[in-house]
């Protein structure tokens, strides 16, 4: 059953008197409850995807279809790199934002918000206020609340870019757990080729601007991963480098054209 279908889709913007093609002829389909990375070199127009999908912007041309869902629950929740919790909420008040909003019965708030806070092991950390966190919790807070409303799909941009090593590798392992739970559609944007093959079922790999899909990579590799089964697999390992290869030459393609 699919979940995104996205049919030639296009996106221009302007800037400075200019246009800018930053997305050209998309056409994509995403089934329910996969996990989808997608790689591409900067500005190769992700965010600018990601954002349409979760209708803060609109396709030039195109036409985006996703799943209905009777307006009892949000279609989608969007995951931010940083600064993505609100600062003058509480941790437990920020994961139960979105289900007040919706004028959630307050015990199945309190349920809910606690179940996530528990997940991702903020439970104790639940009355402080965001400048009292370090980012991984920031991040923590995040991934709880986008999973407690309950979206069919959830938009993740480089939610982990900022963090470090360990920090990274232990919501990672979160997310996974998560995901597997709920089994939602998860839509996910790296810069990190490791990251993309632990988590994701799918790597969509993207051309520089205009911003095409270039390859459609299944990840194959059983799960649960670890980073040390990707990297002990010897067809992960072709895979790395075929994307590394097409990440290098897009990136060398896009210099030329700025020389
Ligand atoms: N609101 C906007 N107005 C004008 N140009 C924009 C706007 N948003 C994005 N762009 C341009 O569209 C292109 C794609 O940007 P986008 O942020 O989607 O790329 P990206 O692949 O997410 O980049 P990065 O990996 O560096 O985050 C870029 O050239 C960017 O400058």
């Amino acid at each position: 059953m699919s979940t995104i279908v996205i049919e030639n889709l296009s996106k221009q913007f302007s800037k400075r008197n200019k246009s800018i093609e930053a997305l050209k002829d998309i056409n994509l389909t995403i089934q329910k409850g996969e996990f989808v990375c997608l790689l591409g070199p900067s500005g190769c127009g992700k965010t600018t995807l990601l954002r349409i999908l979760a209708d803060l912007d609109t396709p030039s041309s195109g036409h985006v279809s996703l799943p209905n869902t009777n307006g009892d629950k949000p279609i989608q929740s969007m995951v931010f790199q940083e600064n993505g919790i609100f600062p003058w909420l509480t941790v437990e008040e920020n994961v139960a934002f979105g289900l007040k909003m919706r004028n959630i019965q307050s015990a199945i708030v309190k349920e809910r918000t606690a179940y996530y806070l528990d997940k991702v092991g903020l439970t104790k950390f639940k009355y402080l206020y965001p400048k009292e966190l370090s980012g991984g919790m920031k991040q923590r807070v995040s991934i709880a609340r986008a999973f407690a409303n309950d979206p069919e799909i959830l938009l993740m941009d480089e939610p982990f870019a900022a963090l470090d090593e360990q920090n990274k590798f232990i919501l990672q392992e979160e997310l996974l757990q998560i995901w597997q739970e709920t089994n939602k559609t998860v839509l996910f944007i790296t810069h990190s080729i490791d990251e993309a093959l632990l988590l994701s079922d799918r790597i969509l790999l993207m051309s520089s601007q205009p911003g095409t899909i270039a390859k459609d990579i299944p990840i194959e590799i059983t799960r649960p991963r670890t980073i040390e089964k990707v990297r002990s697999d010897p067809n992960m390992t072709r895979t790395f480098l075929d994307v590394w290869e097409h990440l290098q030459s897009e990136v060398n393609h896009s210099k030329l054209l700025e020389d």
